[in-house]
């Protein structure tokens, strides 16, 4: 069976190529398995790394795979955004499987909706519509994101943030990630909130993580290389215009309670996301952004 429903989760299984696998639980819709053969066909690998000590209970988000951030990116920073906790509710919600979009040879995809429940009214109070649709294929995952408004046309707009936290499995002191030569950053790293807010350019050709690296990249390319000697992903978005490229090093990664040892050592956060400024939905309205993960190598 390409779909299968278990307990916690949503299992995708390529219907032509065997191993080639996705997971999504329904806790956060987070993906937290994508597993795809190389170009060259070898046996499907895992692609996304998954901390040995993350909770896959429901007790907090995951650390690892592809949490859902929305409708609000780090500490929130809009004041309808006050009462809610870091990276929102997407990541902490449960989710209801809808239905299984597509099932043919060349992939299988699945719908998940989010609706507001009494506790997010309590601190996000806007009528909106979740759907987030992941597909596999060969040698891509995909997912979309759609944020509907559903109130009445005399309801106000409401303003979000949107991104997916990609954990990308990749030995982290080996990886280069373009193509991000000249564009803005704010660095999350600096000290002091003056210094948080000063955009800085990026110089490098490739940008590694060998230290502790935070960096929210505004207006970026939308299409990135992740590239490492014996790997390479490649990720492309539609209405992302932003790119965290996030690290913690042993620095601040030994620090994160539910991270395995040397943890930072097996992946590199690249999220496409809105996340600098805000999107502004008008009732009806419904925005949609998308990424594309793509084995290279
Ligand atoms: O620990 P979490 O809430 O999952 O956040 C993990 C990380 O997410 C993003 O990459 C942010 O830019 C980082 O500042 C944050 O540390």
């Amino acid at each position: 069976m390409p779909v299968t429903q278990k307990g916690d989760r949503v299992v995708l299984q390529h219907p032509k190529l065997q191993g080639a696998s996705a997971e999504i639980l329904y806790y956060g819709a987070t993906v937290i398995s994508w597993k795809a053969p190389s170009v060259s066909g070898s046996e499907p690998a895992e692609r996304l790394f998954v901390s040995g000590k993350a909770a896959l209970d429901g007790s907090k988000p995951v650390r690892g795979g592809i949490p859902v951030v929305f409708p609000a990116f780090g500490a929130p920073t809009h004041p309808d955004h006050a009462k809610l906790s870091q990276h929102g509710f997407a990541r902490n919600n449960i989710w209801a499987y809808e239905s299984t979009v597509m099932d043919n040879e060349a992939g299988v995809s699945v719908k998940l909706t989010l609706d507001p429940t009494d506790a997010i009214k309590a601190r996000f109070d806007h009528p909106f519509h979740l759907e987030y649709i992941v597909t596999l294929a060969e040698h891509q995952l995909t997912t979309d994101f759609h944020v509907k408004h559903t109130g009445l046309s005399t309801t106000p707009p409401f303003e979000f943030q949107a991104l997916f936290h990609n954990y990308i499995r990749a030995p982290a002191n080996d990886v280069h990630i373009t193509p991000l030569k000249g564009v803005s950053y704010y660095d999350k790293t600096e000290a002091t909130e003056e210094a948080r807010a000063t955009p800085k350019v990026e110089s490098r050709e490739g940008v590694d993580v060998k230290k502790f690296t935070d960096f929210v990249y505004e207006n970026a390319p939308g299409k990135y290389d992740i590239v490492w000697p014996s790997g390479a992903i490649e990720i492309r978005t539609s209405n992302l215009k932003d790119v965290v490229v996030w690290n913690p090093q042993q620095e601040t990664g030994s620090k994160i309670a539910d991270m395995e040892e040397g943890g930072w050592e097996r992946y590199v956060c690249v999220e496409p996301g809105y996340v600098c400024g805000f999107v502004k939905l008008e009732p009806g309205q419904t925005w949609r952004g998308q990424q594309v993960l793509t084995v290279k190598v």
